[in-house]
């Protein structure tokens, strides 16, 4: 789960019920206190009402035939299948929860509105609504296919207060799936989202099923709208990649989800096909489910190993290469590292270095033109010192990274660390880390 998911500690059923009373008839009590039927269809809904009401603010009103129905169809008999596919609250967050951290690379999080575009919204909208209750700089485009879903997307937008925020867009399924803004060239977006139509057709559903590839006690209320396309969902997200090539830097980071380890191998190879190299894959976990999401990117803004990689040795020929690198440092107190480090990037010539005092170890922000630290560099730049130098101005900085001393809190190891924020020369980053950590080693033998 994402470390700020408000969910990682499981709420206390008894307080939930008495905030939104109808959960109270799903209660069970046992010796430690209060639970709820997992297994059973109902009170998993009232489960799922509950959380939006209590923690969101937010009231859903869904058809029966559509992902997560209503409270007043509840009694009713749900359509016979085999797949049961809910509006689970912590997972919905978890992508948000991302999101959030892709657009703090951008440093676009704060007071700047934001732009999204969430593709394939469904009847509950439930990524606008819920992104846009967490974070009220936030609006959206929301797109579909399916009338029904569209029509009950905007009444859930207008019951919840946010028709000024969140705009319902209907699309068709032959049209381009990023159609606002292929539509208006001068529309631009902070990000995409999705939750693709997972199967390729019933087939694909049922063999889904039989391989327990979601949740074993599932009963179906989705309609084949919303879960049926063209080639599976891989097909979908690929098409996703192929456009944004043409919209480029019109949107900061494109994203989707991925239900199946098999799609993220096509997408990546997608991604890969096209040069994209500013991508990132992760993994949320929220019990025995498993799904994936890509982010991509045509900027020059890097996002951290944190954020856009995963340690599942299954996955490392997918994972894009390394952002932040670290150096293993023997302990020292916070004070002398610091000053080894100043005293290292002093010696560095046409550095701009800005130091963050607010955080503790101090963070670096490096800004740098050109390499000015290799030996090659150096030579080159004493020759020229015999002819005069023309006036130095600092041009706008071909590489952004931060330098910063990490102290793990598991092992107590420690590390100099330094993170790509920004830039397009691979080689530039990985060469001016590389010098640093060889130049901190060296002072710190020498003292
Ligand atoms: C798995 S559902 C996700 C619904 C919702 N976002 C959620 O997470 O609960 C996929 C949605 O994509 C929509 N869809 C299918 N093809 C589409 C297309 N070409 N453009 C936009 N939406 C599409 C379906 O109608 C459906 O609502």
């Amino acid at each position: 789960m994402h470390p700020r998911n408000p969910y990682l500690i499981p709420p206390d059923f008894r307080e939930l019920a008495e905030a939104y009373p109808p959960l109270q008839a799903c209660l069970i009590s046992h010796s430690g206190g209060f639970s709820i039927d997992f297994k059973s269809e109902v009170s998993q809904r009232r489960l799922t009402e509950a959380l939006l009401h209590r923690d969101f603010g937010i009231s859903l009103d869904l058809p029966l035939n559509r992902l997560c129905p209503p409270v007043s169809s509840i009694n009713e008999p749900l359509p016979k299948c085999k797949i049961r596919m809910h509006i689970k609250v912590p997972n919905r967050l978890n992508y948000i929860l991302w999101i959030e951290d892709l657009l703090r690379a951008t440093n676009f999080i704060g007071s700047n509105p934001i732009q999204g575009l969430d593709i394939g919204t469904g009847a509950s909208a439930i990524y606008p609504l819920l992104s846009c209750k967490l974070n009220p700089t936030w609006a959206f485009v929301a797109t579909d296919v399916d009338e029904l879903s569209l029509t009950t997307a905007r009444s859930n937008v207008e019951r919840n207060g946010l028709a000024e925020r969140i705009r319902v867009f209907q699309t068709a399924p032959e049209a381009l799936i990023f159609a606002p803004l292929h539509e208006d060239p001068m529309s631009k977006s902070d990000f995409t989202m999705c939750n693709p139509p997972f199967y390729s057709s019933h087939e694909d559903v049922t063999a889904s099923a039989d391989a327990k590839e979601f949740e074993p006690n599932a009963v179906c209320t989705g309609a084949d709208v919303e879960m049926i396309t063209p080639g599976g969902e891989s097909s979908f997200v690929c098409r996703m990649v192929d456009e944004s090539v043409e919209l480029g830097e019109r949107c900061g980071w494109y994203t989707s989800m991925l239900g199946k380890m098999s799609s993220l191998t096509q997408v990546i190879g997608v991604i890969r096909g096209h040069s994209i190299e500013n991508y990132g894959v992760t993994e949320f976990v929220q019990g025995s489910t498993r799904r994936w999401a890509v982010v991509w990117s045509f900027s020059d803004f890097r996002l951290s190993d944190a954020v856009a990689r995963i340690a599942n040795p299954q996955l490392q020929n997918l994972m894009p290469p390394r952002n932040t690198l670290r150096q293993r440092f023997p302990a020292q107190e916070i004070e002398s590292a610091t000053e080894t480090l100043s005293t290292v990037l002093a010696l560095v010539d046409g550095l701009r270095v800005e130091k963050a005092e607010t955080s503790r170890p101090p963070r670096f922000i490096i800004y740098a033109t050109k390499n000015t630290w290799s030996r090659a560099a150096r030579r080159k730049n004493k020759q020229n010192a015999q002819e005069p130098a023309p006036a130095e101005v600092m041009s706008a900085p071909n590489l952004v990274c931060s330098l910063e001393w990490v102290i793990q809190s598991a092992s107590q190891e420690t590390f100099w660390e330094c993170q790509w924020i920004k830039g397009r020369d691979r080689p530039l980053f990985e060469g001016f880390a590389s010098h640093i950590f060889r130049k901190i080693s060296e002072t710190t033998e020498h003292h």
